[in-house]
């Protein structure tokens, strides 16, 4: 597990840091710092995973998307990857992560999206239907790169308790290897892209990295509120 959170320096950097506010709001949610002390509720828990599988089945539209925006071999590759990691895996382990927190399949199929996951989803699909790959990209970051950074937060935390805490699996998870390389390879592609960009055009990314860092904090709201 990544243990250590080395400050970002590249182009994606400036992102962030243009948006340090929200970020921080989003990254050290309450919902986070529950998670990682273990206090969280069960039931917000629940809801949160209940609505993650919607956001999941939306995502995976979200990178159907990202294919058809592509320009190159290359990209396309990415893309079909990643849309085959969600069809394939990930929403695979997320229905049997939901069964051992004693949410089954047919309960998972009969759920309906909450306001918090229909906007920030939709919000999502617009940015990369009304712009290119890189805004479609930008919008995906607060959810890649961010959970990414919050798990490494987490285990940096004084607060943060793991021993027997029900939420282990889940910083485990995206603590861990996997999806830490995962992050690092979008943090590359994004570098490379944003680096070539000029002031206008990164001020206007910028808002689409804000507001979809807001909607993923008002996913973690969503899930405190039960809503
Ligand atoms: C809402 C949300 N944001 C991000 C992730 C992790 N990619 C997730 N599973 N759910």
């Amino acid at each position: 597990m990544a243990r250590t959170t080395e400050p970002m320096s590249g182009a994606f950097a400036r992102l962030i840091e243009a948006n340090a506010t929200d970020w921080q709001a989003y990254t050290q949610h309450r919902f986070v710092r529950e998670l990682a002390e273990g206090t969280l509720p069960e039931a917000a828990f629940r809801h949160y995973l209940r609505q993650d599988y919607l956001f999941l089945i939306q995502f995976a539209r979200v990178w159907g998307l990202a294919v058809y925006k592509s320009r190159t071999l290359a990209e396309i590759r990415q893309g079909l990857d990643s849309l085959k990691a969600i069809v394939e895996v990930e929403l695979g382990l997320h229905v049997g992560y939901c069964a051992q927190w004693g949410i089954d399949e047919a309960a998972l199929e009969d759920l309906s999206e909450s306001r918090a996951t229909l906007a920030y989803t939709r919000y999502v699909l617009d940015a990369g239907m009304s712009g290119d790959l890189v805004d479609l990209h930008v919008a995906l970051a607060p959810c890649i790169i961010g959970y990414g950074e919050i798990a490494r937060w987490i285990l940096q935390q004084p607060f943060t308790v793991l021993e027997g805490n029900p939420y282990a699996d889940w910083i485990a998870m995206y603590a861990g290897d996997e999806y830490q390389a995962l992050v690092a390879s979008e943090l590359q592609w994004l570098d490379e892209r944003l680096s070539a960009l000029d002031a206008a055009r990164m001020a206007a990314l910028s808002n689409v990295f804000r507001d979809a860092t807001r909607l993923e904090a008002d996913f973690w709201q969503m899930g405190l509120d039960l809503a």
